[in-house]
């Protein structure tokens, strides 16, 4: 990727917004809607869990999603599933340290965007040197959204990962709310993603809105202050 080309994906990470149909009350596609008219400036789909969908039923929800995304100019990402990142011509994958290989998944996708899931700031150095444009450092903070999270890594990790001049572009995920967005971008990250901040709150427009005013007022005050 060029350096303009990751300096755009910083702003496209900056409130990505994680979910699928286990952590949404009501339809998925209505809280994508919502947490974009909130300021959501990317969107992952992750169907996981219990009741989870799958096959027809799992790319059908992706396909009315992306649709969403695609009518307000916001980028598409598929959590995992390759083969369904590439039958609905998603925007990118985001994938773990235990999915498909970073490198066998960059075959596949060509020039899609490819996140990889990081804890350490070992994982973060190998990360730099495979071929993916951003990284997902977490959990951060204790959560319950996912049911084999690591233990937390508190924000110490992301300064860790900068110090050791990793400089992909940075989103912060677990456990994030509106009161934990200042630590998170002083500390080096290039964005937050979250899941139940949006999804389990009663008003997802109201709550991706109050992450937005805290992401603008963290990079105004520490912009310039970030290792
Ligand atoms: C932005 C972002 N960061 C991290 C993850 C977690 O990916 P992974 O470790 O593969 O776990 P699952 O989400 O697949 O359960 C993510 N999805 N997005
Ligand atoms: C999907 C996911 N991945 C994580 C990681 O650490 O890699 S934590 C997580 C869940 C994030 O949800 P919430 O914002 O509700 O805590
Ligand atoms: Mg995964």
């Amino acid at each position: 990727m060029t350096g303009a080309a990751a300096e755009q994906l910083r702003k496209l990470l900056r409130l990505y917004i994680v979910l699928g149909s286990t952590n949404c009350k009501g339809d998925p596609a209505f809280v994508t809607a919502e947490a974009i008219r909130g300021g959501a400036t990317m969107i992952q789909f992750r169907e996981k869990g219990l009741h989870a969908r799958t096959g027809a039923a799992k790319e059908k929800l992706a396909r009315r999603i992306q649709a969403v995304c695609r009518a307000n100019g916001i980028p598409f990402i598929v959590n995992d599933d390759i083969e369904l990142a590439l039958a609905v011509d998603a925007d990118g994958v985001h994938i773990g340290q235990d999915d498909e290989p970073a490198s066998q998944v960059r075959e596949r996708i060509g020039n899609k965007w490819l996140g990889l899931s990081v804890h350490t700031a070992e994982e973060a150095k190998l990360a730099a040197k495979l071929n993916v444009d951003y990284i997902g450092v977490g959990p951060v903070y204790p959560t319950a959204s996912k049911a084999d999270a690591r233990e937390a890594c508190g924000t110490e990790a992301i300064r860790e990962i900068r110090e050791h001049g990793v400089t992909l572009p940075l989103v912060a995920i677990g456990g994030i709310t509106p009161e934990r967005v200042q630590e998170v971008v002083y500390a080096g990250a290039d964005g937050i993603a979250v899941i139940s901040a949006v999804t389990a709150a009663p008003d997802s427009r109201d709550a991706a809105q109050k992450l937005a005013r805290e992401l603008n007022s963290a990079f105004w005050r520490y912009g310039s202050l970030r290792p």
